[in-house]
């Protein structure tokens, strides 16, 4: 435990472990030491020899004394480096997490990310206090076991008998709670991914009338944590009270012993009293050690959790990085995708499906691409790998001719922008929201972004103007106001690559013209890879590829691929009757 407490603070903290361990092994020996001395001061106490006893006062009174300075220094720097570990954690997690690829955060991870940051970093850094406990009830019983041995080779033989018995019981105790607390994890881990999914979904839900069905996974995942829950718990029951039934018993074997002292070993009845209570000092500790078992599976585990989190790797950076571009006064980058071979992770039947083989599309610098395909050919898939949240499989993705493999994220960041098609805004006023983009920006050029992209509209008719809130995730905006906030706070960024995944949402008929005119400005002067839902927007680019079958099936404009009559003939006419338009010629 305190190696892995070790390794996942990265070593955080050494010297205040090795004070506290010192701490407490001078406490556990001082109380062991006063628990011995008890003996001779209790015989002649109980043998009526007054001025006996009062000659131990002395030495107990001592030991007592340092036990106390101990037990003080061991408490505070329990509580340093509790706090020394914690920090640590949140740091390195954090310095990690921002590491690892954007693809990462899926639902299930980001719930387990945010048990992980609460509870899991908590129960992990309690690993100090359970390691007092721990040390403690060894090194208290073996300072006694060495009075016991002085006082009385029998007795201490007795209570030395049932050491192996009780640590087994402890190491059945620990198998049974590990077991059973693992499969608690996982499943509470996907009853809140549920949860939050389901909490997400409510609009659409309500919307289909299907909201009792769409809680039929939510129910199987409670229904699971529940019985993950009820089965750590009974798991976990033997295990502590077999070692307290353990503990028990040799109380009982230790009282016999004594007995049998007394009447058959010549022992008298003051030295048998006095001797027991320290016997029962000595097997005291192997309860809590017993008890000790589940908090030390719990701790182990967080612990383990946090280190396979620590040890996923981040996308590669690379070692010497090439600039996407040399001066900021170049034009904006192109973008190409090379002959691009993905497939997300292996699903529930092992298999790794390609989303993308061989697709190839060129983004010319400064030109606007619409990516228009069937729902799940893998068009956000594309966006994504510009933007890295993935690594490609085989083939490139380059932007400015530079492998995005080869580029510092933080050049990729600063020139590549995404704008999703479920914009989620933060809970905060529309002013906020755009400010994002460029925290430093000025007032002035907050005003201008949100001019450009018609979100000035929005703010005449709201009854606070700016300092209107947008409520939880932006819900008191509508779809098409949400996107022009968001294509605010990228025009306020000004990156010279843009990814766009339109809004699929039907707007109204003032949202898609103040949505064009902003998409427009966007395009000024920019490289923008649109996923096209809306014909205008369709219609509006410098070309339109067609994504079928994890490649470009078509490519060309929109008049030609009109004229050409094939796959994309077809989906624009499903476009126009989905929004109800007719723009055949342009
Ligand atoms: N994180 C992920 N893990 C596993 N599979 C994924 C992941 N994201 C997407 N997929 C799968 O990859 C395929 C392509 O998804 P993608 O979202 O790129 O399609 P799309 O064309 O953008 O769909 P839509 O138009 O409906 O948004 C789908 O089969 C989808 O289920």
């Amino acid at each position: 435990m305190i190696t892995g407490l070790l390794r996942i603070t990265g070593g955080a903290g050494r010297p205040l472990l090795v004070r506290h361990l010192l701490a407490t092994v001078a406490n556990a020996v001082c109380e062991g030491v006063a628990f011995g001395l008890l003996v001779p001061l209790l015989t002649a106490l109980l043998g009526g020899h007054t001025g006996e006893a009062a000659h131990w006062l002395g030495p107990l009174a001592a030991a007592v004394a340092v036990g106390w300075a101990a037990h003080y220094a061991m408490e505070t720097t329990a509580l340093a480096l509790s706090s020394a570990w914690r920090r640590a954690l949140y740091e390195r997690l954090g310095d990690h997490v921002v590491r690892l690829p954007l693809g990462w955060f899926d639902e299930t991870r980001t719930a387990q990310l945010e048990r992980l940051l609460g509870r899991g970093v908590n129960t992990a850094v309690r690993g100090v206090f359970l390691t007092q406990t721990l040390v403690t009830a060894v090194v208290r019983p073996a300072t006694v076991l060495v009075f016991l041995l002085c006082y009385d080779a029998w007795l201490a033989l007795a209570v030395l008998v049932a050491v192996p018995v009780v640590l087994a019981v402890f190491s059945v105790a620990r198998r049974m709670t590990e077991r059973t607390d693992a499969a608690h994890d996982a499943a509470a881990a996907e009853a809140s991914a549920r949860l939050v999914e389901f909490a997400g979904a409510q609009p659409v839900l309500r919307a289909s009338g299907g909201a009792r069905g769409g809680r039929r996974e939510l129910d199987a995942a409670l229904d699971g944590q529940h019985e993950a829950a009820r089965r750590q718990v009974f798991g976990a029951l033997p295990g502590l009270h077999l070692g307290e039934l353990v503990t028990q018993l040799a109380f009982t074997a230790l009282l016999v012993v004594g007995l049998l002292l007394a009447t058959h070993g010549g022992v008298d009845a003051p030295r048998i009293i006095a001797l027991l209570v320290l016997g029962t000092h000595f097997l005291q500790p192997f309860a809590v050690v017993a008890g000790a078992a589940a908090g030390l599976t719990t701790v182990r585990a967080a612990i383990g959790r946090i280190d396979a989190l620590l040890r996923t790797e981040p996308l590669p950076e690379p070692p010497h990085p090439r600039p996407l571009r040399v001066s900021p006064d170049d034009g904006p980058p192109g973008v190409e995708l090379d002959d691009v071979v993905f497939g997300y992770g292996p699903g529930p039947d092992g298999a790794r499906a390609a989303v993308l083989d061989g697709f190839s599309l060129t983004i010319p610098a400064g030109r606007t691409v619409a990516l228009v395909g069937a729902s799940g050919s893998g068009k956000t898939t594309v966006t994504k790998l510009v933007a890295r949240f993935h690594d490609v499989d085989a083939g490139a993705v380059r932007v400015g001719g530079v492998d995005v493999r080869q580029a510092a994220t933080t050049d990729l960041m600063d020139t590549v922008s995404l704008v999703f098609q479920d914009v989620r805004l933060v809970d905060g006023t529309i002013e906020e929201n755009i400010r994002l983009g460029r925290p430093d920006a000025t007032e002035a050029e907050v005003r201008e972004a949100a001019r450009r992209a018609r979100v000035d509209r929005i703010v005449e008719r709201l009854p606070a103007g700016w300092a209107s809130p947008v409520g939880e995730g932006g819900s008191l905006l509508s779809g098409g106001e949400r996107q022009r906030v968001a294509i605010a706070r990228t025009l306020l960024k000004d990156t010279p690559v843009v990814l766009l995944d339109e809004a699929t949402s039907a707007l109204d008929a003032e949202n898609e013209v103040a949505v064009r005119e902003a998409l427009r400005e966007l395009a000024r002067g920019r490289t923008l890879l649109i996923i096209a839902h809306q014909p205008a927007t369709i219609a509006d680019a410098d070309a339109i590829a067609v994504l079928e079958d994890g490649r470009v099936v078509e490519h060309g404009t929109h008049t030609s691929l009109l004229a050409a009559g094939g796959r994309y003939a077809d989906l624009f006419g499903s476009y126009e009757r989905a929004h109800g338009w007719r723009l055949r010629n342009r």
